[in-house]
């Protein structure tokens, strides 16, 4: 088939009815519920991109195995060249959703194509699984299919492993085996968008103790696989307020979802690892499924860029970007998208090619902006906040505006410096709001911080790797000439 239209996604959506659950009530009709009507628009604007002349040759390429067009997230990159090619697409997409959706369709279709390109990690284990997820990753890229993933476990009790847990299947595990396929039951998290997808994969990060065998899994299921209910959090926004009041929240709300396996049967070519402590450890370092780093951070720096641009605007539309105080906070935030821009061309330039022939940005700058963004992202909406002060809660809404009696007031109390109406400030301000405010603003700020795992273990992860992998020989020497001076030089050294 190759690449979908955004009619092809949605007709898709209409063809089949997960058990999804919000406020209380089951969700019937998907398309037509109001949280989730304006984030198919925009995931379907990006399907419909892949068609636009403007960017098909950008974003998509001719697979080689089929002969079909397929998005760039589905080549596995074997050169530099290949690698910026994915980069397009990254970059494309972010910039259609100013960075503001994490999990647009690339995030997971590179990180299962990654995950293929490593047979051998998977042949030592158990050949059937190689196969697995090979023939499960030409699935998704000749269907072109739109994924959602749960990594974590529900947040129970942190300070135990999963067979530690007070119920066997509070974590999602194994319960038995089937000639069919495995049966699972327990939650998992936090799936963002899972009602509007095709499919859900399930892998862990690492940590598996012994007497985890049950829970070490890896697998995919359709999203309206029987049993799997979709617990979706209170949305940020109903679908119903003006897009002239919530310029943001009322397009770009990403919902969030808890899954709950009720003894699911997976079909065993759905099964990629499982009762495997070892493999499910080594899973993350050995297959190049940190590739997704690269997207992550083409799209984190969109966002970082898009709210550090509100943030210069809101400053020059008031007229304080003049002060010293408002202009070292500007600044700050130029220099964090410019450190990022840097890192992620270094990662670029610094590609190697792993022993399967596949192309990979040099992950060292890519972890470094993985821990610099949970930091500079949340620092970008405080200048927001700081510099909008009470302009950002103040403005009135579209209705008001409307109303030619208060029309007069308006322009003249809510205008700007000189050049900028009361309308356009409103309008500004109400973007920054949504942005730096709303509830949306501050989940996409939580997003940031956790999206890839708790910040502060891969900061002491990414430690260890490092002291693993270095010596520290300037120091050393510092010693060495020292002890050698002093014996040189017993009694003064100059
Ligand atoms: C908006 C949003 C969207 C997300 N989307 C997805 C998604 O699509 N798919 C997905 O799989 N996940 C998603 N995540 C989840 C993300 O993977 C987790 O938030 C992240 O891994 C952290 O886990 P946690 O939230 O359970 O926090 P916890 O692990 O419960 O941590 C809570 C606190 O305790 C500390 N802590 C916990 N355990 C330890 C420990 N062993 N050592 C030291 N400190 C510890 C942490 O540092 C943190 O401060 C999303 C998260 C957010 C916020």
């Amino acid at each position: 088939m190759g690449i979908r239209t955004g009619e092809d996604y949605i007709r898709a959506l209409k063809s089949r009815q997960p058990e999804v659950w919000m406020n209380g009530r089951k969700v019937t009709d998907l398309v037509n519920e109001d949280n989730f009507k304006q984030p198919i628009r925009e995931i379907a604007k990006l399907y419909d991109m892949q068609h636009d002349s403007k960017y098909r040759d950008k974003i998509t390429s001719i697979c080689e195995e089929t002969g079909e067009r397929v998005s760039n997230a589905f080549i596995v990159p074997k050169n530099y060249g290949d690698l910026m090619a994915r980069r397009e697409l990254y970059d494309v997409w972010a910039e259609a959703t100013f960075g503001l959706m994490g999990r647009t369709p690339d995030f997971l279709n590179v990180t299962v194509t990654s995950m293929a390109s490593s047979p051998d990690f998977y042949n030592q284990y158990n050949s059937d699984w190689a196969e697995n997820i090979k023939n499960y990753y030409k699935y998704i890229r000749d269907n072109d299919l739109f994924m959602t993933h749960a990594l974590i476990n529900p947040q129970v009790d942190r300070s135990k492993s999963s067979h530690e847990q007070k119920d066997l299947f509070t974590h999602l595990g194994a319960v038995e085996e089937t000639p069919d396929g495995l049966i699972v039951r327990g939650a998992k998290m936090l799936a963002t968008l899972a009602p509007i997808t095709d499919e859900v994969i399930i892998y862990s990060f690492p940590g598996f103790k012994p007497g985890d065998e049950r829970y070490a899994l890896s697998f995919a299921v359709p999203i309206d696989t029987p049993g799997l209910r979709l617990m979706c959090r209170e949305p940020m926004q109903d679908g119903k307020r003006p897009l002239f009041d919530h310029p943001l929240a009322s397009r770009f709300e990403e919902n969030d979802a808890v899954l709950i396996f009720n003894d699911v049967l997976v079909p065993w070519d759905r099964v990629f690892l499982y009762n495997n402590v070892d493999a499910a450890n080594k899973l993350y370092s050995e297959t190049g499924l940190s590739q997704n780093t690269h997207q992550n951070a083409a799209r984190g720096l969109v966002k970082l860029k898009f709210a550090q641009e509100v943030a210069s605007k809101v400053a020059d539309a008031i007229g304080v970007d003049g002060f010293l105080n408002v202009q070292t906070q500007l600044g700050e935030l130029v220099q964090s998208v410019e450190t990022i821009r840097a890192l992620l061309r270094t990662a670029e330039n610094e590609y190697t090619i792993r022993s399967n022939g596949e192309a990979i940005p040099n992950p060292i700058p890519l972890e470094t902006i993985r821990g610099i963004l949970p930091k500079a992202y949340p620092r970008a909406i405080e200048v927001i906040q700081t510099i909008g002060a009470s302009g950002l809660i103040l403005p009135p809404t579209e209705a008001d505006l409307n109303n030619p009696e208060l029309a007069e007031d308006i322009d003249r109390y809510y205008g700007g410096r000189s050049g900028i109406s009361g309308e356009e400030r409103v309008r500004l301000f109400k973007l920054a709001w949504d942005l730096s405010g709303e509830a949306f603003g501050q989940r996409l700020v939580q997003y940031e911080r956790y999206y890839s795992g708790d910040p502060v273990r891969k900061l002491g992860m990414f430690y260890s790797k490092h002291k693993s992998q270095n010596s520290f020989d300037m120091v050393d020497r510092a010693l060495e000439e020292a002890n050698d001076f002093k014996n040189r030089y017993p009694k003064n050294p100059v």
